[in-house]
């Protein structure tokens, strides 16, 4: 049996997930040996401070504050920083030397994916990311060989685990944003500062990562439309509930047809939206994730289960670690990042779908009328309808659903309805997703 040189290993960051990757690479690396076929040895750990403490108890001697120097020589570099710079500089440091890349790094991906992967390209480098997008949970793998014969359509995602607890916790106990967010805060879950999560650039991150694999085109981060959480009120969820829906954040990343010219184009977008209860990312609870997929042939899939944490997104680093390493032991070329369709991003105006539309108006006889007409005046049909009278008040709260309909033609007639004499404030407008 042939005997192979053990694989080195850098690993640069120690923290949430490095720290759990050193860990589990130190215990169980006899094992995996035996998996990669090849001894596997962690030969250094890029930190910022050599004092700091740290999630697992790990040996100090393996600790460098020189990256540059401990990437030289490394078969595989595992980026575990977070951050763009120095971490782009380091992974293409470590492309560039000879070294095949791992990495949970979202931010970098969605903004520098195209200049990374052109530049693991050029040499032959692998550069795999399955701890990017929804964390433990195997979706890179799955879009990028598994389905890699079919045809994905469609892709609807509950792909933050902090927004997820936040508004599970406001339809589960009637909380408000506020009081949920601190709860998030206190478990854990949310960062100190938040804002990447609940203003929805975190989604947008792992939207742009799931639009470029699925559809073969690239989409960076910023060509995302996004809407975070910030302007979900507990009002919302509770009128949401009573009417059999559930609001989540979703990344949905679809091929459509641009209705202006007919020819294919793909949308990318995070905002939060009504989920009927029984679509099963509604069961989709906590700070969990799922992200469901929808295939010409396959027809759809569900992928659920831990987006985040350190030992949970460990197990996602570590099989891209053993994959490529086993690559080390068998030879010939990895998979490369495929972008041929090179389809054009859509904006939001182009897309079609179903709205919940909430109106304070006057309860004055003619009112719903005068409402039904400027739905129809812009082409919008209503497909149902719900009025709550506050006598004391002489107000009327209209809660309007509609069939499919033109974004662009949507916000027009949210435009016309603010400007209504009879509408005295539009109270909610949101997105309805996964009804039949
Ligand atoms: N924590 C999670 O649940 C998940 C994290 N990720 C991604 O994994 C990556 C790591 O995340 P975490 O471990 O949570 O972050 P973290 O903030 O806990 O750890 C990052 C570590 O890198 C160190 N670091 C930063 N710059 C450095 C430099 N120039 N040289 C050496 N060390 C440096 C920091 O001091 C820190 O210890 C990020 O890209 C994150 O987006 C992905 C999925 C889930
Ligand atoms: N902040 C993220 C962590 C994982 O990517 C989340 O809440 O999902
Ligand atoms: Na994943």
């Amino acid at each position: 049996m042939i005997e192979y040189r053990a694989i080195r290993v850098a690993l640069l960051g120690a923290g949430s997930v490095g720290s759990q990757v050193a860990r589990l690479l130190l215990e169980h690396g006899d094992e995996l040996a035996k998996r990669i076929g090849a001894p596997i040895e962690l030969v250094g750990i890029a930190v910022r401070d050599l004092d700091a403490k740290r999630d697992a108890d790990l040996p100090r001697e393996l600790f460098t504050t020189d990256a540059h120097s401990l990437i030289v020589g490394a078969d595989i570099v595992i980026e575990l920083m977070g951050g763009i710079e120095p971490a782009r500089e380091y992974v293409l440091q470590a492309i560039n030397s000879g070294a095949d890349v791992v990495t949970g790094n979202k931010a970098l991906l969605a903004s520098h994916g195209a200049e990374l992967f052109a530049a693991a390209e050029q040499v032959g480098a692998q550069l795999s990311y399955e701890a990017a997008v929804a964390g433990a949970i195997p979706i890179i793998r799955p879009l990028r060989e598994s389905l890699a014969g079919d045809r994905v359509e469609r892709i609807l995602g509950i792909v933050n685990g902090t927004t997820n607890f936040i508004l599970d916790r406001m339809d589960s106990t009637g909380a408000s944003l506020e009081d949920a967010l601190a709860t998030a805060t206190e478990l854990g879950y949310a960062e100190a500062d938040p804002t990447a999560d609940i203003g929805g650039y975190d989604a947008a991150q792992k939207a742009a990562i799931l639009a470029s694999l699925a559809f073969h085109t690239t989409v960076s981060a910023d060509a995302v439309h996004r809407e975070g959480i910030t302007g979900v009120t507990a009002e919302q969820v509770e009128s949401a509930r009573r009417a059999g829906y559930v609001v989540k954040l979703l990344a949905i990343c679809e091929r459509l047809a641009d209705p202006e010219t007919g020819a294919e184009g793909v949308s990318a977008r995070v905002y939060p939206a009504l989920v009927p209860r029984s679509h099963p990312l509604a069961a989709v609870r906590g700070a969990n994730n799922a992200v469901f997929v929808e295939a010409a042939a396959a027809g759809p899939l569900m992928f659920y289960g831990a987006g985040a944490g350190g030992v949970q997104t460990a197990s996602a680093v570590l099989g891209d670690l053993v994959a490529i390493a086993r690559r080390h032991v068998i030879g010939g070329p990895g998979t490369s990042e495929s972008t041929h369709a090179d389809l054009p991003l859509l904006p939001i105006g182009r897309i079609t779908t179903r709205y919940s539309v909430t109106l304070e108006v006057t309860d004055e006889p003619g009112v719903l009328e005068t409402v039904a007409h400027v739905f129809a005046d812009h082409g919008v049909s209503v497909e149902q309808l719900q009025q709550t009278v506050e006598a004391s008040t002489g107000r009327a709260t209209l809660v309007i659903g509609t069939h499919e309909a033109a974004e662009a033609a949507l916000a027009s007639t949210v435009a016309s309805l603010a400007e209504s004499p009879v509408v005295a404030s539009v109270a909610s407008v949101l997105r309805i997703e996964g009804a039949e």
